[in-house]
């Protein structure tokens, strides 16, 4: 049971557009916001220009985030997913590849907003990285489910501001249980975390849509 409803609005191409946008440029106020050397009294005053613009979005708000119609991909109907989602200020966000042989792939640069340890990537946001390109690599076979594991190993410190990489592949599927592996990798060609997870479609979602 969640507070947010399974049932979406689907946007047409023009408000998906602008919302994209509108979600573009609050991801580079969320880069100015962790970088301003604006003092106290500059920042208050954004602090109140912010809130006022909230409050005009607010004025008209969905119980969800929408969904778009989907292309050839059911998965890319989430345009507010976290990672992959242009609609979602959060997200990088990270085009992510499948290919007719189920390998997925992006190449995406994370600022300073996803920083962990100085000048590093934090470990919970390549862990997401990687659960979502392994989720997607899980749905290409056919068996799309929910991250039952997630074991990540990170080999070493993954750098911010430069362009990364990030693969995943399926090894196997038992029955509902999909079995995927996958790795981020700096630029230098060295992989700096390895994932394997295994998904679950959930009992509850075999007769139903995902
Ligand atoms: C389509 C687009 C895809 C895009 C990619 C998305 C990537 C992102 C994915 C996520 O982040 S999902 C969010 C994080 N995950 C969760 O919140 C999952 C929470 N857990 C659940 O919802 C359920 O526990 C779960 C769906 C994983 C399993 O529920 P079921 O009721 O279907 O499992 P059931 O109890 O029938 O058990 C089936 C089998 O799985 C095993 N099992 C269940 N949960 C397990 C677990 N967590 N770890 C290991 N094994 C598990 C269980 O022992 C059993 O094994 P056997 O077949 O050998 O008897």
């Amino acid at each position: 049971m969640s507070a947010i409803p399974m049932e979406r609005p689907v946007l047409g191409d023009d408000e998906a557009a602008a919302l994209t946008g509108l979600a573009a440029r609050v991801r580079e106020l969320a880069e100015a916001t962790v970088l301003t050397g604006a003092g106290a009294a500059e920042a208050a005053a954004v602090a109140d220009e912010i809130a006022a613009l909230t409050a005009r979005l607010t004025a008209e708000r969905r119980g969800a985030p929408p969904f778009v119609t989907p292309g050839e991909r059911r998965m890319d109907r989430q345009i507010a997913n976290p990672v992959s989602g242009p609609l979602n200020p959060f997200a990088p966000p990270i085009g992510l590849d499948v290919t007719s042989d189920g390998v997925v792939r992006g190449e995406f640069t994370l600022g300073a907003v996803y920083e962990g340890p100085p000048s590093y990537v934090h470990g919970g946001v390549s862990a997401m990285v990687l659960d979502q390109a392994l989720g997607m690599a899980a749905a290409a076979t056919g068996t799309p489910g929910m991250t039952a594991t997630l074991e990540t190993r990170y080999r070493r410190p993954t750098p911010l501001g430069v362009p990364l990489k990030v693969e995943a592949k399926a090894s196997r599927v038992e029955g509902r249980k999909v079995y995927a592996s996958g790795t981020i990798s700096a630029p230098d060609g060295r992989v700096t975390v390895e994932a394997t997870a295994m998904f679950i479609m959930p009992q509850r979602f075999v007769t139903s849509e995902y």
